[in-house]
Parts: C-alpha cells; sequence; structure tokens
C-alpha cells in the first residue's frame, strides 16, 4: 500500500525537493504551504504522515500537531526544527509527535524515521488483525519489538533497579514517573517481567493519544450497534490484559469523566462494555506513568486525588540521563550496536570529537533522543567511527547541561518505598521487613533516618 504523506512547509524550494526524493521512493506526497491549508487537508485526508515545520507563517506546527491527533488521530506527525527550537520539539514528542528532525537535514534522515515508523504501523496493524481489530495502532503499541533492558552502572541506576525488583512481584499499582524518553514503557514492562504476570499480556495505552469520546470504548470495550461506528463487538484494554498488566501511558492526560470511569473499573475489579448491560470481572495490574507533575494536577483539580492514590501505591522516579552520566557509554554501545544490525552497518564506536560532544550535550529528550542521534548518525557514517560531521548541531553546540540533579534521591524513594511496605504490610514491622527484604533492625533504622512515625 502506497503511503500518504502531507508536507506542510514554507519554503517552496525546500518542501519540492523533499517532495521529489520521497516520490522517488515510492510514497505519494501532497503539500501545503501554509498552516491554514495544512489543517484543510489534514481534516479532508487520512494521511498516513504529516510533516511540518515547527514555524509556519500563519502558525505554529505544535498547535497543528495538537489539531491533527484530534482530527486525524492515526496520521503520524513529524516536525521539522531549527536547532535552536530542540526544547519545544520535544514538548511536541510530549504532545503525542513521532519525532523531530533539526534542520538542516539529509532526506535520507526523514526517509529513515518514515521507514521505522511504518515497519512498528505494519507490526501493529498485524497485531490489530490477530486481535479482531480490537486496538487502533497509534494507540496500542505491540511490546515484542521492544529490546531488552538494560540496568545501568551508576549508583541511580542500580538503585532504581532494585526497586522495580521490589515491586515487580507484588500487586501493587506503580506510578512511573520520569522526563520524557527516559525509559517509562521499558521500566513497566521490566516490573511486569518480575511479577507471576509475566507469561499474561502486557497492554500499553498512550492516554494522550485516545480521543476522549472514545476512551471508554478503547478502556472496556463495546457491542455491536451500540453507536454509530460500532460494526462489531470489541474488546476493550482491560479484557485484553485480563490476568497481565495494563500499562496508561502519560496518564495525566485523561479527561475527567474518563479519570472517573478509570476509577470505578479499579476499585469495583469489574467494567462495563459501551452498550452492554453485564458486567465483567477482570484482574489486571495497572502500572502508569507520567512525566508531568501529577500532585499539581492534582492541586489544580485536573487530576483526581482518590485515582492519584489508587494508581500511586508505589512511585519509582525514573533518572533523566543528566542524571546518570556514567551510564552513557554503556547506552551509546548497546544503541550503536542495535543500530548496526538494523541498518546492516559495522560502525565500531564514535571518534574522540564525537564522545566530547555527548558527554557536555543534555539530551533533553534522553535515551530515545540517544537512541534516534546514534541511528541517523550510523546511518550516515561511512567509516569505522562516527564522525562530528553527521552529528545534529544542537549536540555540537550546546552548552555543557547540569550535573547530577541531588533531588532525585534514593532517600526519598526509599522512604516511600518504606512507608508503602508498611502500608502493605498492614503496619507490620516484621511483614514489612520481609517485603523489603531488610532485617527489622534495619526496618527500624531507617524509620528514625527518615522520621517515619507510625
Ligand atoms: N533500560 C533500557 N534499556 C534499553 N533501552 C532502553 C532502556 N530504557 C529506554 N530504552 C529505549 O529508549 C527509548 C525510550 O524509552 P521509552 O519509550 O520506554 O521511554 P518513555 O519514558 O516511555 O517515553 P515517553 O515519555 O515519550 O512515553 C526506547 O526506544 C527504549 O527502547
Amino acid at each position: 500500500m502506497v503511503r500518504r504523506i502531507h508536507i506542510v512547509e514554507d519554503d517552496v524550494a525546500f518542501g519540492k525537493m523533499l517532495t521529489s526524493f520521497l516520490e522517488r521512493k515510492g510514497y505519494s506526497i501532497s503539500i501545503s504551504l501554509t498552516g491554514n491549508h495544512g489543517r484543510k487537508s489534514v481534516a479532508e485526508n487520512s494521511y498516513d504522515f504529516l510533516i511540518t515545520d515547527l514555524k509556519l507563517p500563519d502558525d505554529s506546527g505544535l498547535e497543528l500537531l495538537e489539531y491533527t491527533k484530534e482530527v486525524s488521530p492515526k496520521t503520524k506527525v513529524i516536525l521539522m526544527t531549527g536547532y535552536a527550537e530542540v526544547d519545544t520539539a520535544v514538548k511536541a514528542i510530549k504532545k503525542g509527535a513521532l519525532d523531530y528532525i533539526s534542520k538542516p537535514f539529509r532526506p535520507e534522515e526523514l526517509l529513515m524515521i518514515i521507514e521505522e515508523a511504518s515497519k512498528n504501523y505494519s507490526a501493529s496493524l498485524e497485531v490489530d488483525r490477530l486481535e479482531s481489530i480490537s486496538h487502533p495502532p497509534n494507540q496500542f503499541k505491540p511490546v515484542s519489538s521492544k529490546p531488552s533492558f538494560i540496568v545501568g552502572i551508576s549508583e541511580i541506576s542500580k538503585k532504581f533497579n532494585e526497586y522495580l525488583k521490589l515491586v515487580g512481584p507484588t500487586d501493587m499499582c506503580v506510578l512511573i514517573q520520569g522526563e520524557s524518553g527516559t525509559g517509562k514503557e521499558v521500566a513497566a514492562k521490566a516490573i511486569h517481567n518480575f511479577s507471576s504476570r509475566k507469561d499474561r499480556s502486557f497492554v500499553a495505552v498512550d492516554c494522550g493519544a485516545i480521543p476522549k469520546e472514545i476512551a471508554a470504548s478503547e478502556f472496556f470495550g463495546h457491542i455491536k450497534g451500540s453507536f454509530t461506528g460500532a460494526i462489531n463487538d470489541k474488546k476493550g484494554h482491560f479484557e485484553a490484559a485480563d490476568g497481565g498488566t495494563l500499562f496508561l501511558d502519560e496518564v495525566g492526560n485523561l479527561s475527567y469523566e474518563n479519570q472517573i470511569q478509570l476509577l470505578r473499573a479499579l476499585q469495583e475489579r469489574k467494567i462495563k462494555p459501551v452498550g452492554s448491560n453485564t458486567e465483567i470481572e477482570v484482574d489486571v495490574r495497572i502500572i502508569s506513568a507520567t512525566n508531568e507533575d501529577l500532585l499539581e494536577a492534582v492541586s489544580t483539580k485536573t487530576f483526581r486525588e482518590d485515582l492519584y492514590h489508587r494508581l500511586n501505591e508505589f512511585t519509582v522516579h525514573i533518572p533523566s540521563l543528566r542524571e546518570r552520566k556514567e551510564d552513557l557509554f554503556l547506552f551509546i554501545e548497546y544503541f550503536l550496536n542495535e543500530a548496526n544490525v538494523s541498518l546492516g552497518k559495522e560502525v565500531l564506536g564514535l571518534s574522540k570529537e564525537v564522545e566530547e560532544a555527548f558527554k557536555n550535550y543534555s539530551w533533553p529528550g534522553n535515551l530515545r533522543e540517544l537512541k534516534n542521534v546514534i541511528k541517523r548518525s550510523v546511518l550516515l557514517t561511512n567509516s569505522n567511527l562516527i564522525p562530528l560531521d553527521v552529528i545534529p548541531k544542537e549536540v555540537l553546540f550546546s552548552k555543557p547541561g547540569p550535573g547530577p540533579v541531588v533531588d532525585f534521591s534514593k532517600e526519598s524513594n526509599e522512604k516511600q518505598l518504606i512507608i508503602n511496605a508498611l502500608k502493605e504490610a498492614g503496619y507490620n514491622k516484621t511483614k514489612a521487613a520481609k517485603l523489603l527484604n531488610i532485617t527489622r533492625k534495619t526496618l527500624y533504622n531507617k524509620l528514625e533516618l527518615y522520621n517515619i512515625e507510625l
């Protein structure tokens, strides 16, 4: 099937160059010179991809992204940015963009992003087919393509991994907090794999990608004929995850009404498909993730406090890459190897200058950004070592990032862990110590250390 791509770009020559390049690669391309025209085209056509400049004469790429997510949620959006706009581009990823690419870029780099996403898209279509079209591809992420979990050698990573191992086998709801691209989904899968549910399904749902009108049907399913377009019975994510784990990514993006529905399902452990009178019992462990401060959302009443407490029986803070710089080269090696395998290349490593630039860069897009930068660089490298001239400008000319942030303290995580263990053990210290895998004496010392009063 020929993929349809719409480009919104006011630089006519650049737009033409991209058009003819992508047409030669077999894509069907249309182009808008303004945001306004882009909006109309997006609303009237269901494109596979929208590629838009971040700065448009009459609009912003970010707003066009939001509009596209509303009117055509299946269209994947790629933003083209100037190199000074990377922070905004990272925001765009949080709002649901597939990726961003910094100008000037080579068309092959853009092609790589499109082809990679098309592969995932086909994979998710295949999953959909097998699951009786129960999950739209942009919300259901097939998990089999996920790589293995790298623990890291920094103290902060080791500690973080211990928490995953500790909380994994319990049935506690876990809230994973961390910046975009830090590996929240990978961590959620690791928790699932540490649990007795590991042989059952792990269903990942991007809550930011579900329009609120169809959220109930997505979560709880529907029966044929219950609304226009419900042409078949459909299982929701809860049923799909029965016996296993449901991962709610970007949970802070759920509308207030959807939060109420979710809370009810969690409290009652039963769901009712849209249009049905029958309740279905479900046994689902919930792991959720957010890159915003949910407590802040609770205080401004955009996120329900009762739901927050339900989801947050245990919090895991996942460190940013800046906070675990000691792990940088481990991840570089891993992603380099992964890129070599998928691109059929044999790049051995980074040149000294690139190593230096990588060390000094603050990696606002975290592991995802590192992985993308490495993959693009490997594609463009024709020698043993990645040279400076294939590295994106923002990485080369950035100021050194802030050092490790002491705020992600093992203390605050540990304190939370102890409080949660105590709660789970009904405040019985012997049981709590067992849950924590420490002696009673250590538990007493820690209660004193953290001023935990019972
Ligand atoms: N520990 C890890 N080992 C190997 N790869 C990892 C690890 N953590 C993250 N990655 C890779 O980094 C990328 C980003 O990870 P992931 O999608 O889990 O991040 P995220 O925090 O859920 O992102 P977002 O906030 O955008 O939803 C993925 O490609 C993932 O495979």
